[in-house]
């Protein structure tokens, strides 16, 4: 038996990150969706009781360091499954980028193997398990638009925000999503608001989703990498909406309303980077 899932990047419209826990994580305030630039997920079944993860990209660990192998795993060990499975990942997110590719893939993993391995878990047992891998993970499992609070796992549904064009560009360096929050001085850190963010999506609000984004992370990464700065400065010049870094980054995404503008924002970028991507929101959840 073969089956497929879409595994798609998030960007984080707003990231609040509101103190550091006594477990060593930070409490955060997100509004996150996603975007139609999506890693493949190829799954098949094993008669074996085998896990085995493949891919193409030289940046993807092929074992048990691989978000997908884990996500087999913990859900094999967890309902004591005797056959495996064999994941293939065409990768299509760029890595280490604030997309939280390796934290879809893991989220798709576990979707599939529910399917592949006829358990019949929900989506929230689903989540709850995504939870045990990564931060993100439990919203990759959902898809579609969240608040997300705790360290980033606890997720309540929002509606589609009005459908735009999402340039994104990465530069040339791997962002540590640890290092990030480890150099991060909460005196003094940006703080969005994300009820006013979550406010212009509950109303449609294109406008007033441009004026809400804000992530309390960009300082930091800024002073790592100046070439966060120069993408955000020359997709403001371009005539981006709104620009942001997502995640711990480095990617930067611009939001644009008119097909025109996206064009310009991207022609601009690819001259300055190798990864640039136009992209639409999807916005909405596959189950609602
Ligand atoms: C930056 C974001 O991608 C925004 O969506 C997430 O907050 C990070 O999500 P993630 O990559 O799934 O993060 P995890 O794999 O759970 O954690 C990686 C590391 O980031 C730090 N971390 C992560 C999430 C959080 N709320 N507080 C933290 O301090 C911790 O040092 C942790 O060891
Ligand atoms: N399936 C996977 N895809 C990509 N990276 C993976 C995967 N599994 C493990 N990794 C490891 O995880 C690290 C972070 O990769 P990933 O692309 O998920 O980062 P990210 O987009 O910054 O995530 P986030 O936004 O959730 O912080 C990489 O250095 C990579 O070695």
């Amino acid at each position: 038996m073969q089956l497929f899932e879409k595994a798609p990047a998030k960007i984080n419209l707003s990231l609040d990150v509101l103190y550091k826990r006594e477990d060593g994580f930070h409490e955060v305030e997100m509004v996150m969706t996603t975007v139609d630039l999506a890693d493949r997920i190829e799954l098949n079944l094993l008669e074996d009781g085998s896990i085995r993860v493949e891919s193409e990209s030289r940046f993807v660990p092929n074992d048990e360091r691989n978000l997908a192998y884990r996500a087999a795993k913990l859900i094999k060990d967890r309902y004591e499954v005797e056959e495996g499975v064999r994941i293939f990942i065409e990768k299509n997110i760029p890595v280490a980028a604030g997309l939280a590719g390796g934290s879809s893939d893991a989220a798709a993993v576990l979707r599939g193997v529910n399917r592949l391995w006829g358990l019949n878990l929900s989506t929230d047992q689903l989540a709850e398990l995504g939870a045990e891998i990564g931060s993100d993970v439990s919203f990759c499992v959902y898809g579609g638009t969240g608040h997300a609070t705790g360290r980033g796992e606890k997720i309540k549904a929002l509606p589609a925000p009005p459908p735009c064009w999402v340039v994104l560009a990465k530069p040339p360096v791997g962002v540590s999503t640890q290092t990030v929050y480890q150099n991060l001085n909460l005196e003094g850190a940006l703080h969005p608001d994300t009820q006013g963010m979550i406010a212009a999506i509950q109303r449609f609000d294109f406008d007033g989703i441009c004026d809400h984004v804000g992530n309390t992370l960009e300082g930091v990464t800024l002073k790592l990498h100046e070439e966060v700065g120069q993408i955000k400065d020359l997709m403001h010049h371009a005539g981006a909406d709104a620009v942001l870094m997502s995640g711990s980054g480095p990617t930067v995404f611009s939001l644009v309303d008119q097909d025109a503008r996206a064009q310009r924002i991207y022609n601009s970028l690819k001259g300055f980077c190798h990864e640039v991507y136009m992209v639409r929101m999807l916005g909405y959840r596959e189950d609602t």
